[in-house]
C-alpha cells in the first residue's frame, strides 16, 4: 500500500481571554468536539470528519511538533523536501502553531514548529558531524512573502521587483532571485525569522488584532557539500 504523502492534522485552539470579552457574558460553547483516538472532529454534535490526526484541545506546541513534524526530519536529512503549512481562518492559530512570532519573547513552552525544527536540525547536524568529521552540511534560509499576488523577499526587502517563480531544470519550482542566508546556529536562523517576520504586512481583523495579511514561506535548505551522498 502506498502511504499518502499529504497528511492533514487538525488543531482547535482553546478559548482565549479576548474570546470571553467578545462573548459578552454568554456561556462558552465549543461547536467542535475533538476525538483524537479516532482522528475525528465532530461539528454541531452531528457531523463527523476524519483526519490523519486530530489533536486534543490541550495539545502543547511540543505535542504538535513531535507528532506531525519530527518524523519528517528523517527524510529531510536523506535529501527529500518536506513542507509544513498551516491553513485556517484569521485568529485560528496558524502563526502561533508554525512559530513565526519572535520566540525570544515567548516562554519555551510556546515555541512553535519552526524554532523546534531548527533546534532539531542543528542537533542532528552536530550528531552527524561528530560521527563523521568530513561531513559538511550547510544550512541556509530564505523568507518569502506573497501579498496581493506580489512576491516580497523578507530577508532582502529592497529587491522587491526581481523575484519570479520558475521551474528549474530538475522540474522543481523555485523562486528565482530569492536571497538565501547561510546560518551556523539556531540563533542565526531565529534572527532571520525575526527580521523577516517584522517586515510582513499585518493588519487587524475582528478575530485577530495582529493578523498576518499575507502568506509567508520560510524555507530551511540543507546542503551536503562533502560530495558524499548521505545514506542515514
Ligand atoms: N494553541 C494555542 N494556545 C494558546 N494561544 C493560542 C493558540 N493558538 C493561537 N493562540 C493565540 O491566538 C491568537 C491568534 O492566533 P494567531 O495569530 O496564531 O492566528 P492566525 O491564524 O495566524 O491569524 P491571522 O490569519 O489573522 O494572522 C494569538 O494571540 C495566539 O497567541
Amino acid at each position: 500500500m502506498i502511504e499518502n504523502r499529504v497528511k492533514v492534522a487538525v488543531r482547535v485552539r482553546p478559548f482565549l481571554p479576548h474570546d470571553c470579552e467578545r462573548l459578552d457574558g454568554k456561556r462558552f460553547q465549543h461547536y467542535l468536539e475533538t476525538c483524537p483516538e479516532k482522528g475525528q472532529l465532530i461539528a454541531l454534535e452531528n457531523y463527523c470528519f476524519t483526519f490523519d490526526t486530530v489533536f486534543p484541545l490541550d495539545a502543547s506546541q511540543e505535542d504538535v511538533f513531535n507528532t506531525s513534524v519530527y518524523p519528517l526530519l528523517e527524510n529531510y536529512f536523506s535529501g527529500c523536501n518536506a513542507t509544513v503549512f498551516a491553513y485556517g481562518q484569521t485568529g485560528s492559530g496558524k502563526t502561533y502553531t508554525i512559530g513565526t512570532c519572535d520566540p525570544t519573547l515567548l516562554e519555551d513552552y510556546h515555541h512553535g514548529i519552526i524554532p523546534q525544527a531548527v533546534r532539531a536540525i542543528f542537533k542532528r547536524k552536530q550528531d552527524i558531524e561528530n560521527i563523521n568529521s568530513s561531513s559538511e552540511l550547510v544550512v541556509m534560509v530564505s523568507h518569502l512573502e506573497i501579498y496581493r499576488e506580489e512576491l516580497f523577499d523578507l530577508l532582502n526587502p529592497s529587491m522587491i521587483k526581481d523575484l519570479s517563480v520558475r521551474d528549474n531544470e530538475n522540474g522543481a519550482t523555485i523562486v528565482k532571485g530569492i536571497h538565501k542566508i547561510r546560518c551556523s546556529n539556531y540563533e542565526q536562523v531565529l534572527e532571520c525569522l525575526r527580521n523577516g517576520s517584522a517586515s510582513r504586512h499585518t493588519g487587524s481583523t475582528l478575530m485577530n488584532a495582529h493578523s498576518s495579511r499575507s502568506h509567508s514561506i520560510f524555507t530551511i535548505y540543507l546542503e551536503d557539500n562533502s560530495g558524499v551522498r548521505r545514506q542515514d
